[in-house]
């Protein structure tokens, strides 16, 4: 199977902070992969950085092996790279439906040119395709909501439909469960991997050890800007570099972020 994502020695540097230094992996196509690593260590960086957010200080980015290391982020989302931000960016007072066909201008085909009729019937197309999406992500009863009014886990999901908007080869997923609850990030797992079934390589940067493990097929671990190891989602945390680095001593731990998931699941 083809790389849908590769990284070869990319590096980000802000002044004398390397905040990414010399980081290779790559993502296979039709795969979850996992982005973790403890703060600080540069999961978002690397994320802006393949979402054409930021420009390497040196390296390679290749998407299904075209290089796409300069291109800013209209040009990505246009080949196919889709994100999630760590601190959403929804437009709070517009409704879900609204924030969902932002995501379809990218494949609107509506021209000033066109006839009123042919217009309003590829808009009646585009909401009919950002409806759908609402259903996916199982927000069909607040689809003419005002995004204000939704808890933080719907707003969560109204940020991966309208992702799913652009009709991505490739997600990134920005801390997706962040501040959520068990159940709320075990529904936020399964809905990665119904995107996934689909078709969609997805990137997951995420502190939830539980569902990193669940989901992923592979597991990247940044620390201090550069790659500490890479493994299968279960063995990962067997590392004692990855138990050091990520977790803490012993003495840092605490239950829920920390804890490696229990032996044979
Ligand atoms: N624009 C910037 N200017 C200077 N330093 C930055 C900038 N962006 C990130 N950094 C630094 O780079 C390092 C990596 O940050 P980054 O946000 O990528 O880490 P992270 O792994 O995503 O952390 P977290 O899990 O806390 O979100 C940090 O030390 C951060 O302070």
């Amino acid at each position: 199977m083809t790389a849908m994502l590769e990284l070869s020695g990319v590096s980000k540097h802000f002044g004398g902070m390397k905040a990414v230094n010399d980081v290779s992996f790559s993502v296979r196509e039709g795969t979850i992969c996992g982005l973790i690593g403890p703060n600080g260590a540069g999961k978002t960086t690397v994320v802006n950085l393949i979402s054409g957010y930021l420009q390497p200080t040196a390296g390679r980015i290749t998407l299904a092996g075209s290089d796409v290391a300069d291109l800013r982020p209209h040009r990505l989302a246009a080949a196919g790279v889709a994100r999630t931000y760590q601190n959403l960016k929804l437009f709070d007072e517009s409704t879900v439906l609204e924030n969902v066909l932002i995501g379809r201008h990218l494949s609107f085909k509506g021209r000033r040119w066109q006839l009123g009729r042919v217009r309003r019937r590829e808009e009646a197309e585009q909401h009919e395709v950002a409806r759908r999406l609402i259903d996916r992500v199982g927000l069909t009863s607040v689809t003419d909501v005002d995004v204000a009014e939704l808890s933080y886990g719907m707003r969560r999901r109204v940020e991966i439909a309208r992702a799913m908007a652009t009709e991505p080869r490739l997600l990134l997923l920005d801390e997706p469960t962040a501040g959520m609850n068990r159940a709320e990030s075990d529904d936020i797992g399964r809905l990665i991997q119904m995107i996934n079934a689909e078709g969609v390589t997805v990137l997951l940067v995420d502190h939830n050890v539980r569902l990193v493990t669940e989901v992923c097929h592979r597991v990247v671990v940044l620390d201090w800007g550069s790659v500490l190891t890479e493994a299968g989602p279960h063995q990962v945390w067997q590392d004692e570099r990855v138990k050091t680095a990520y977790l803490g001593t012993k003495e840092r731990r605490t239950a829920d972020t920390v804890e490696a998931p229990d032996a044979g699941r």
